[in-house]
Order: structure tokens, then C-alpha cells, then sequence
């Protein structure tokens, strides 16, 4: 690459000849002028051709635009004696801006929580998330289509659908994550890990693309489908060569579970089912339904797999289709007597035990969004000029990102707790103890996510509401963090049942 000075720069300053220097490295910008996006004549400026115009373009330009290979190759040269002083993160390392990262990925931190072993293992989710995960969630969440199997296939070698299910006997000789750690050590801390990582790049679309179907659909078939059932289906699943969705909520009936219409017949040792889903996540692309169904006995969970009597159909929502958010229709789908998940008329226990681990997870993939979006706010209001000043400078805006920051280091500091809880709780402890918690905490991540989302909109302006350039990532997060407030449990609901199971548990004994 040529070494040159101002002075040669300077004289390639008008149209057919133009030159620019971004943080010292030089760019011809001759022939790209007639085809610049944000118009050709603003580049003959006065202030801009042939001058340094580092400050102009990180104004309206994400770095990562530099990056772009057709982009890159428009450098000629760099100015002698000085260095680049932007610097991209290389796969694997944390952000090196304040907050955007949990305070014990932070140089000089301290945590009760974490050891070695787990930074070790963020390290390694990280790298992957990057360099394998990462291109595959740009591209789907634009182009609407289901994850690409690749990356399933690699997801799958590295076990992480399995480590999505938590710590427990599915890990047993697996081998996670290239064996940067082993079963035994697996805890729920290092799942908190995994959800983050995968949640992190302003793609909430492709979130729940990377199967969230089966992080809530297997479980109950682990808990309560018999051997034969598990040994078939679990393995299918978490090797990526089966797809699995949670079908519980219909048009009429959401949060309200035991209103359930969906009916199941049994005949012989078959069981018949119809009726219809909705909001179910990844059904467009599933090969199984854990379905949620009436019976003359009660409620009871079926595994029900794809076929003829088994319709999906592609509902449009407000984020990306590749979630493969379906309509499902069950015509008499015939399913055997076998398929049955846990007791016939305990239905509604086998659905509820999964609702605090799907919960505790949006709260995880929810709050490493919100940091996302205050990574993105940082940035921008720091190199953000506005009348002469950075946008920092405002105190209004300052106040923004006060409240912003606090409300994910709150987050952060009680989802820890929890998660300190679940490793040392039972199952059954859990259920008992943590429902509530889990539910309020999870309002309270909800709610704090669209007041930020609200926030981050404010700061980036006319940025925020177009899905490409500077803001792109908080018009993603404001457009889709109501699913967080939605999904696993609507937020009122879920914080009127957190003071439910408090009264529950009021003692008798106790008075003003
Ligand atoms: C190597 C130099 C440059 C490249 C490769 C480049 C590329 C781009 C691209 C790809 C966009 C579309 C939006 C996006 O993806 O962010 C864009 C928009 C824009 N560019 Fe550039 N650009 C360059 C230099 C400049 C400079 C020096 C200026 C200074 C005035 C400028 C002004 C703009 C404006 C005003 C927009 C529209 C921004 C908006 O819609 O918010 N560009 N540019």
C-alpha cells in the first residue's frame, strides 16, 4: 500500500478525480462517487474532496461499511507517519466500550459467579457466535429464510441445542463446545453464556430461528415421553437432523393455557387429534409438535409428528419469517397412544414445568440485546456531531443513557441471582420457589427493554426508523422487543403471577 502525504491528496479534489482520507488510510473515490448511495456531489464538497474526511463519514457510515470488500478495495494508500486509529474486533475478543459487556467480562472486575472455566467458555461461545453464527443471522434475518442447515450441522457438532436445555443427563458423552469444558461442569451460568452469545447481534428475528422451537418443544419430550420415545426423537433433535416446535397457544387461547380447544380422541392405541395453533415458533419448518390438547380425561401433551393431517402455514409478523412462525392445523392427525408426554389429565404441569426455563432464557437473550443497544447508543452519541458538538454533550441525552445503563446493570445483578439459585435448587425447588421470581424478573427485563428500545430512538433520531445504515440495529430492537414482552408469558401476566405466588406464601402468623 502507498505511502502518501496531504499535500498528493489534495490534489485530487474534483469530479473524475477524487481522493478522501478516512482515519488515515486513503480512498480513490473517482469512479465510486457516480455510484455512492448517499448521492455523488455531496463527495465534490468543498470540506470533503481531496481533505480528510474521517469525521464526515463516521457521522453517517457504520465502520463495518469500510469493510465491505468492494469498499475496502477503493484504499490506494495511507498517510505516511500515521496509523489507523479505528480498530474491529477480532472474533472472540469483548467490546471494549463501557457497559456493553457484563461487568465481569470487564478488565479488572471481579464476580461471585463466574470462574476460570466460564470465561474460558465465553471466549470460545464468542468466537463461534462471530465467525460461524453471525454471517448466517444477517443474511436470514434479511432474506426471511429458516437458518441454513450448515450452520444447524455446526451448532449441532459443537452441541449447543443441547447445552440450550440446561445442565442434566442430555449432555451425558457429548462433547461441548470442542471440549472446552465437560458435562459435569456444565451449570446454568455457562447456558447463560450461550444465550447471550447467540442474542447479541441485533437480529431478533434469527434469534428464535436458532431453534428455539426445540429449546421449548424437546424438553417435555426429555422429561416425560417415554424411553423408547426420547432415545428416538432427543438424538434426531439435538443432531440437527430433526426439527422440533412447542404448540401450546391458539387463537383462542394464549397465556390462558387451560382454555385450550384442541382435542385429542383417543381410538385403539391411537390418538386423534384436531384443532389449531398459532404464534408457534419454528412450525414452519418442524418435523415434530409437542402439542398442548384437551381429552375427555383432561389435559395431556402429544408428540405429534408431520404429516398429511399436519398443515403449517407462515404467519407475518412484525419480525423476521425466519423464525418460521407457523399456523398450525391438525385435520385428525393419527398419532400412537406412545406419543403421549407425561399423565393423561396432567397435561397442564408437563407445560407449566418448562415455562421458567423458557422465561429465565428471553430474560438472557433480552438483556444481551438491551446491552447491544447501548453499545450501539455509546457509539453513536460519541461520534455523532451536532450543533459542533458531539451528541454527548447533551445532557438530555446523557440522562437517556444514565437510565439505560441502570436498568441493565439492575437486570443483570438480579438475573444472576436467579441463575445462582437455579444451580443450587431442584427441579422441583425451582418450580416451587422461583416461578414468581422468574416471572417478575422477566416483566422487568421486558419492560425495561422497550423503555431503552424507547430511548435508543430518541438518541438516533430519523436513524432508528430505517432497517439499514447507522441505526439499523435499534430499528430491529424497537421493532421487535414487544415478542420479549409477549412470548413464554405475556408481561402483565407474568408479573400478576409473581405477586400471586408472594400472597401464596404469606405466613399466617404475620401482622402490622
Ligand atoms: C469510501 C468512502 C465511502 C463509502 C464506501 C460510502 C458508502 C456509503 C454507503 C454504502 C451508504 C449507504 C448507507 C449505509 O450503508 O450506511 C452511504 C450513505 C451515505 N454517505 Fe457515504 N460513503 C463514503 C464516503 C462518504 C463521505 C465522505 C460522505 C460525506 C459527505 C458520505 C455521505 C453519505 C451520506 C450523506 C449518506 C446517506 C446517509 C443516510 O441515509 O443516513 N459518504 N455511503
Amino acid at each position: 500500500m502507498k505511502s502518501l502525504t496531504f499535500d498528493e491528496v489534495s490534489k485530487h479534489n474534483k469530479e473524475g478525480d477524487v481522493w478522501i482520507v478516512i482515519d488515515s488510510k486513503v480512498y480513490n473515490i473517482s469512479k465510486f462517487a457516480n455510484m455512492h448511495p448517499g448521492g455523488t456531489g455531496i463527495l465534490y464538497a468543498e470540506s470533503i474532496a481531496g481533505k480528510d474526511a474521517t469525521q464526515a463519514f463516521f457521522g453517517l457510515h457504520r465502520h463495518e461499511v469500510l469493510l465491505r470488500p468492494q469498499y475496502a478495495r477503493l484504499q490506494i494508500g495511507t498517510i505516511a507517519g500515521e496509523e489507523p486509529v479505528v480498530q474491529p474486533l477480532v472474533a472472540g475478543d469483548v467490546s471494549r466500550v463501557p457497559y456493553a459487556e457484563p461487568s465481569w467480562l470487564a478488565k479488572g472486575f471481579f464476580s461471585p459467579f463466574y470462574k476460570e472455566g466460564h470465561k474460558r467458555f465465553q471466549r470460545a461461545m464468542r468466537k463461534f457466535a462471530t465467525e460461524v453464527v453471525y454471517p448466517d443471522a444477517i443474511k436470514c434475518e434479511e432474506n426471511g429464510k429458516r437458518i441454513s442447515q450448515e450452520v444447524v450441522e455446526k451448532l449441532c457438532e459443537m452441541n449447543i441445542p443441547a447445552m440450550r436445555l440446561g445442565p442434566g443427563k442430555h449432555l451425558e458423552g457429548r462433547t461441548l463446545l470442542g471440549g472446552v469444558i465437560t458435562p459435569e461442569e456444565f451449570d446454568h451460568f455457562h447456558e447463560l453464556i450461550v444465550n447471550f452469545e447467540l442474542a447479541r447481534f441485533g437480529t431478533r428475528g434469527y434469534v428464535d430461528a436458532l431453534l428455539a422451537g426445540e429449546v421449548i418443544g424437546l424438553p417435555p419430550v426429555l422429561n416425560f415421553g417415554s424411553p423408547e420415545l426420547r432415545a428416538k426423537v432427543v438424538p434426531e433433535v439435538l443432531d440437527g437432523k430433526k426439527f422440533i416446535c412447542l404448540a401450546i397457544s391458539e387463537a383462542f387461547a394464549g397465556s390462558d393455557v387451560a382454555g385450550l380447544q384442541t382435542t385429542a380422541v383417543r381410538e385403539g392405541d391411537e390418538w386423534v387429534i384436531t384443532g389449531t395453533k398459532k404464534w408457534i415458533t419454528n412450525g414452519v419448518f418442524a418435523d415434530y409438535f409437542t402439542v398442548g390438547c384437551r381429552s375427555k380425561d383432561g389435559y395431556v401433551v402429544i408428540l405429534v409428528p408431520r404429516s398429511d393431517d399436519v398443515s403449517t402455514k407462515a404467519i407475518k409478523t412484525a419480525y423476521s419469517p425466519t423464525a418460521g412462525t407457523a399456523y398450525v392445523t391438525f385435520e385428525k392427525a393419527r398419532v400412537p397412544v406412545a406419543n403421549t408426554l407425561g399423565e393423561v389429565g396432567k397435561g397442564l404441569q408437563v407445560i407449566l414445568s418448562n415455562f421458567n426455563h423458557e422465561r429465565w432464557m428471553i430474560v438472557c437473550t433480552s438483556l444481551s440485546a438491551q446491552r447491544m443497544v447501548v453499545e450501539e447508543c455509546l457509539k453513536w452519541v460519541n461520534q455523532r456531531i451536532v450543533f459542533g458538538k458531539p451528541l454527548s454533550a447533551q445532557a438530555v441525552v446523557r440522562a437517556k443513557l444514565a437510565s439505560m445503563i441502570a436498568r441493565i446493570e439492575a437486570g443483570q445483578s438480579w438475573l444472576e441471582t436467579v441463575t445462582h439459585q437455579m444451580n443450587n435448587m431442584s427441579y422441583d425447588e425451582q418450580a416451587d420457589k422461583l416461578t414468581g421470581q422468574i416471572g417478575l424478573l422477566k416483566q422487568f427485563i421486558t419492560r425495561t427493554g422497550r423503555e431503552t428500545a424507547e430511548d435508543a430512538t430518541q438518541i438516533f433520531g430519523g436513524r432508528s426508523i430505517t432497517a439499514s445504515g447507522m441505526g439499523k440495529l435499534i430499528e430491529n430492537y424497537h421493532r421487535t422487543s414487544p415478542y420479549d414482552a409477549i412470548l413464554g408469558g405475556q408481561e402483565d401476566v407474568l408479573g400478576d403471577l409473581g405477586v400471586r405466588q408472594a400472597i401464596k406464601k404469606m405466613p399466617k402468623n404475620v401482622k402490622l
